[in-house]
């Protein structure tokens, strides 16, 4: 099976002035198509800056990234957000969705920004809220929503496009339990249904939940643990 995503020997530096922090150490991963992933380990250790890397949002310092077959360091700016935008769908903990946008729009923009014709638009956005149990509010404002119906939108809005990948940083952090294990079990079930997910979690509990669990320690991969696939 070829990998969706492949990274080889990926270094993080950032630097400020004299000061250099290495975030990243040599990191080597394989991920195929359909995998559930989790990437915990304690604060600082560099899992939003391994996320980064892997949507795109930043470049590494040295190493390889292959991501769909495209070797991600020949892109241009340009070329890197069409790649984004066509590959990748990110679910942050702080929703980010747009407060002056109705839920229908927040989740209808990536494919606006295809240029995708406005028929096609509506029944995908509509097929996609409709799959997060979203579908009675497609005129609201995100502000009229509680925290786990806004969680459920930004997933909708992530997923719309049909992305490669899914990245996910924190999706429970403003959650509370119930709506927290709501949003992982619809995860789980995305998952379940096709998508490939990676996610970000402090939370032991929902690091389990994922078939692949990889424990980084300050900037290294400290222990991975695979599901043996029944
Ligand atoms: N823009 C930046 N400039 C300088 N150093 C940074 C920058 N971003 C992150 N770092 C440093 O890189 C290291 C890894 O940070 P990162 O945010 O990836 O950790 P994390 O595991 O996501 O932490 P947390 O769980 O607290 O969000 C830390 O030492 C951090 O201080």
């Amino acid at each position: 099976m070829t990998a969706l995503v492949t990274i080889y020997n990926i270094n993080k530096v950032y630097s400020k002035g004299q000061v250099k922090t290495h975030a990243l150490h040599n990191i080597s991963l394989s991920i195929n198509k359909g995998e559930f992933i989790s990437i915990s380990g304690p604060s600082g250790c560099g899992k939003s800056t391994l996320l980064s890397i892997l949507g795109l949002l930043d470049t590494p310092t040295n190493g390889s990234y292959q991501l769909a077959n495209i070797d991600t360091h020949q892109l241009k700016v340009d070329q890197r957000s069409q790649v984004r935008n066509k590959h990748i769908g990110y679910v942050f903990q702080s929703f980010n969705l747009i407060d002056s946008l109705t839920v229908f729009e927040n989740v209808a923009l990536p494919l606006e920004h295809r240029g995708m014709p406005h028929a096609d638009i509506k029944a995908a956005v509509e097929k996609q809220l409709s799959a997060v149990n979203m579908d009675g509010r497609l005129a609201h404002k995100p502000s009229q929503l509680s925290g786990g119906q806004q969680q459920r939108v930004a997933i909708a809005r992530a997923l719309v496009g049909n992305p490669d990948l899914l990245l996910v940083d924190e999706p429970t952090g403003n959650l509370d339990s119930q709506n927290g294990d709501a949003v992982m079990q619809l995860l789980k079930t995305l998952n379940e249904n096709g998508a490939t997910v990676i996610m970000v979690t402090h939370d032991e509990r929902y690091s389990q939940m994922a078939r692949r669990q990889i424990r980084l320690f300050d900037g290294k991969i400290l222990v991975e643990h695979k599901e043996a696939v029944a």
